[in-house]
């Protein structure tokens, strides 16, 4: 398979305690990837290992087919997850000056972080200091001094974090523009709705440990769909109508898994006894809700 990223069996440890503890993942080219966790399960960890800042003490990591990572350096735009661009530089220098530590010409990143200022609502700033710029501005600067020397594999920790609503869903279109460009870009978040709407592929990690690799859907497909129904006349034999395990709140209104064959036998039996169908909602499980299964699953190890 053609991988931007792969990774087999990485672990750190920081004194005896295993940060990361045998942490598998590929990330195909061209796609966009989350990496999920709680906190301190070992993202970031895990993302400096991927990128060479720190060594693993074991396993194998491959990036952009360079199983020495910084070689791969001037192609890869990365976004630590402690922010910090010169204070006293303005937004435009400092979007030239990251490129510039990627080989990109300084007249060529001034005239980028022009264009890329200007189509991000910041068109006013570029000259103003990074100082003046309220956090969630001095962000999206560095956010756009990690891409402007287009790098072919973008990495962001938590890029999300720190913005409001609107920037978050600019951030969403920044990445998804990103990726229609050619590159492929991890993502690290704990935040289960960006990923849920962006995601092609998905890590999710507990403990330092691979927990779950797949897509959005297959991730909530582990979790079984839910039927809430609700009758004008409560069921006198439920228990026999509905599914094992249903809930009951004693007024009326049920709720159980979705049986493999389907909802239509459950629906006939109740409409057969007259109970009379007031609402049916049928949910399949959010990301956030298979997410929080599969982290608890690891817990109760
Ligand atoms: N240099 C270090 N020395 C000792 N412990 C560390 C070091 N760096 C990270 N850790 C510990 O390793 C664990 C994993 O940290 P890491 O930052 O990788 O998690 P994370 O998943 O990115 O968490 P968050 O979402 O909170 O940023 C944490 O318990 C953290 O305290």
């Amino acid at each position: 398979m053609d991988a931007a990223v792969e990774a087999r069996g990485l672990v750190k440890r920081f004194g005896d305690r295993p940060v990361v503890d045998g942490v598998d993942l590929t990330v195909p080219k061209g796609a966009i990837f989350g990496f999920l966790g709680q906190n301190g399960a070992g993202k970031t960890t895990t993302l400096r290992m991927l990128l060479g800042i720190l060594e693993p003490d074991g396993g194998e990591r491959t990036l952009l087919g360079e199983d020495r990572p910084l070689r791969s350096a001037h192609r890869v735009g990365y976004l630590p997850e402690e922010r910090g661009l010169y204070p006293a530089m303005s937004a435009r220098e400092a979007i030239a000056y990251m490129g510039a530590l990627r080989g990109l010409p300084w007249a060529e990143g001034r005239r980028r972080a022009d264009e890329l200022l200007t189509a991000n609502g910041l068109g006013a700033h570029t000259k103003s200091k990074i100082r003046t710029l309220s956090k969630g501005m001095a962000q999206k600067v560095q956010l756009l001094a990690t891409i402007v020397h287009q790098p072919d594999l973008v990495v962001l920790d938590e890029p999300f974090s720190g913005l409001d609503p609107v920037n978050q869903e600019a951030l969403e279109q920044l990445i998804r523009a990103e990726r229609a460009r050619g590159a492929t870009i991890l993502f690290s978040t704990h935040v289960m709705a960006h990923a849920e709407r962006l995601c092609d592929e998905l890590v999710i990690i507990a403990h330092g440990r691979t927990r779950f690799t797949g897509s959005v859907d297959v991730a909530r497909r582990t979790l079984p769909t839910r039927v809430s129904l609700a009758v004008e006349r409560p069921l006198a034999d439920a228990a026999v109508l509905l599914p094992p395990g249903f809930g009951d709140d004693g007024a009326g209104s049920y709720r159980f898994d979705l049986p493999k064959a389907g909802l239509e036998p459950v629906l006939r039996g109740v409409l057969d006894a007259g109970a009379g169908v007031r609402d049916l909602h049928v949910e399949r499980p959010r990301l956030h809700d298979a997410f929080m299964a599969i982290v608890a699953d690891e817990d109760a190890k």
